[in-house]
C-alpha cells in the first residue's frame, strides 16, 4: 500500500512537470551499441506469428506510435484508473488508453526458447581445475564477468583476484595499454564497443598474458557485455570451438537500485542516456525526471507493439536492467550451464558462501579465512527521501520483469550461487 501510495504521489506530481511531449527513441541502442544486430527471430517460429496467435493487435496500440506524451503511464505501473490524474483520464478518453502491461506480457510472452542444459553438462559445472585457454600465443579469458553495470562487479572481482587462484597462482585481469582509461584494466569493452571491437583479434588478445607465463585463469569482466546485444555472437566467433569452455559470471542487483546508482553515476561522468528531445543538459538532470521520462519510453515502446522492451526498444539507462531478454539473447549462444547468477543481495549477505561456490565451479581454490567484499565504486551523491519514491516507482516497473527473469533461471536451469537455490518470485527480493 505504501508503495502504491508513493508511486502515486510521484506520478501525480510529475503529471504536473512540463515534459516534452516528442521524446526522441533510438531505433535500437546508441552510440556504440549501435551496428548490426543479432537476428531477432526466436528459435522455434517468428514473434509475429505468436503474437498474433496470443491475441490481434489492438488499433489504438498501432495509433500510439506518434504520441509519446499522451501515454497514460499510470495504466502501466498498474495504477487504477480512478487514481490518475485529471490530464491522465483525458488523455485516456480521447482513446490514448493504452493497457500498457497487457501489451507487454503479450510481447513477453513469445521470449525465444532457451537452450536448456543437458543433464550431463549440469552435472560437469564443478570443475576441479581452471580453465585454460590460449589463443594465438595468448592466455585468453576463460572467465567473463559479463554483467551487470552498478551491480557490485569491481568489488567481485577484487575479491576474486584476492581470494581465487591454483597451485598458489593467482587469477588476473591483463593489462590496459597506456592510452586507455585505467578501469580496462577490469574492463575491455572489447565485444560490446564497435569502434574497439573494429580493432580486431589480435588487438584484444594482446592485452593479455603469453601463454607461456600460465595465469591460473584469466578474467575480462566488463559489466556491458550483459546489456549489449553484439556481445554474445561476436564472443563466441573469436573463440570459435573453445567459447564451450567459457564461463559467464552475473552478479545483479535489484534493478531498482541498479538504475538509481547508474543515473548518479553517469550523470557525474557526463555519459548518462536521455535519448528524447528537450532533455537537459547531464549535469543538471534531475533522477525523478530523467525516471519519468523513461518510464513514458518504455511504455511507448511497449504500446507500438514492441517485442522485447530490450534490445528492440533500447540497450542502455534503465534498460540495463531488463535481465530475463539479456539472458535469453546469451542462452542462444551458450549452454546454460556456463553461467553462475549471483544475487548481489547474497553476494554481500552470503559472502563465503558465494566466494567458495565461484571457487568450486571455476576450478579454483579459496584462499582460508575470512574476506569481506571491498565497497567498491560507492556513489558520491548523497541519497534523498525523494530518490526513494521514486526508486518505488521504478520497482513497479521492473517487479513482472523480475518474475520473467526467475522463470527463465528455473526453465534453462540456469545456476543461482551459491547453493542453486531460490524460490519463484523475485530473486532480488526474496526471505533468507
Ligand atoms: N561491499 C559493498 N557493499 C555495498 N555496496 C557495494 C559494495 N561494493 C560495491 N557496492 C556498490 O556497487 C556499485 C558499484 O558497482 P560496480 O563496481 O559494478 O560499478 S561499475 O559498473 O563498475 O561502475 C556502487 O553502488 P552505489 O553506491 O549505489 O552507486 C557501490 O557502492
Amino acid at each position: 500500500m505504501a508503495t502504491l501510495a508513493a508511486t502515486v504521489v510521484l506520478f501525480v506530481w510529475a503529471d504536473l512537470v512540463p515534459y516534452p511531449n516528442t521524446i526522441r527513441v533510438a531505433e535500437r541502442g546508441v552510440a556504440d551499441g549501435a551496428g548490426p544486430q543479432p537476428p531477432a527471430a526466436p528459435r522455434g517460429g517468428s514473434y509475429g506469428a505468436a503474437l498474433a496467435a496470443a491475441a490481434p493487435v489492438q488499433p489504438w496500440a498501432r495509433r500510439e506510435t506518434d504520441r509519446f506524451g499522451a501515454l497514460p503511464l499510470h495504466g502501466a505501473m498498474g495504477i487504477p484508473p480512478g487514481l490518475w490524474p485529471a490530464r491522465a483520464r483525458a488523455n485516456a478518453s480521447r482513446g490514448a488508453a493504452v493497457n500498457v502491461r497487457w501489451t507487454a506480457r503479450r510481447a513477453y510472452g513469445a521470449m525465444p526458447a532457451p537452450a536448456r542444459a543437458s543433464a550431463p553438462r549440469r552435472a560437469a559445472a564443478s570443475r576441479t581445475k581452471p580453465t585454460w585457454l590460449c589463443l594465438d600465443g595468448r592466455q585468453a579469458p576463460s572467465i567473463f564477468i559479463v554483467g551487470c553495470q552498478k551491480c557490485g562487479t569491481t568489488s567481485l572481482l577484487a575479491q576474486m583476484e584476492k581470494t581465487l587462484s591454483w597451485q598458489g597462482v593467482r587469477v588476473q585481469t591483463g593489462h590496459a595499454y597506456r592510452d586507455e582509461p585505467p578501469f580496462f584494466e577490469k574492463e575491455k569493452h572489447f565485444f560490446s564497443t564497435d569502434r574497439i571491437y573494429a580493432k580486431g583479434r589480435r588487438f584484444y588478445l594482446n592485452h593479455f598474458p603469453p601463454c607461456s607465463r600460465q595465469h591460473a585463469a584469466i578474467v575480462d569482466a566488463t559489466p556491458n557485455y550483459l546489456n549489449v546485444p553484439q556481445a554474445p555472437r561476436r564472443l563466441k566467433e573469436m573463440y570459435g570451438a573453445a567459447a564451450d569452455n567459457l564461463t559467464f559470471v552475473l552478479i545483479l542487483r535489484d534493478p531498482a537500485e541498479r538504475t538509481e546508482s547508474y543515473f548518479y553515476h553517469a550523470r557525474a561522468d557526463g555519459w548518462l542516456h536521455q535519448p528524447w528531445e528537450g532533455a537537459p543538459p547531464v549535469k543538471s538532470a534531475q533522477y525523478h525526471l530523467w525516471t519519468h521520462s523513461s518510464l513514458r519510453q518504455a511504455a511507448a515502446c511497449a504500446a507500438r507493439g514492441v517485442r522485447r522492451l530490450w534490445p528492440e526498444c533500447d540497450v542502455w539507462g534503465l534498460f540495463v536492467s531488463l535481465y530475463a531478454q539479456q539472458l535469453a539473447e546469451w542462452l542462444r549462444f551458450f549452454r546454460a550451464d556456463q553461467f553462475i547468477v549471483v544475487p548481489m543481495s547474497r553476494y554481500l549477505d552470503r559472502n563465503r558462501e558465494v566466494m567458495a561456490d565461484l571457487a568450486r565451479r571455476l576450478g579454483l581454490a579459496l584462499a582460508p579465512g575470512e574476506s569481506a567484499p571491498a565497497r567498491a565504486n560507492k556513489r558520491k551523491a548523497k541519497k534523498s527521501a525523494a530518490d526513494a519514491i521514486t526508486t518505488k516507482a521504478l520497482r513497479a516497473f521492473f517487479a513482472p520483469h523480475n518474475r520473467e527473469f526467475t522463470d527463465l533461471l528455473k526453465r534453462a536451469h540456469v545456476h543461482v550461487s551459491p547453493d542453486g537455490r531460490f524460490s519463484s518470485g523475485d530473486l532480488f527480493f526474496e526471505r533468507a
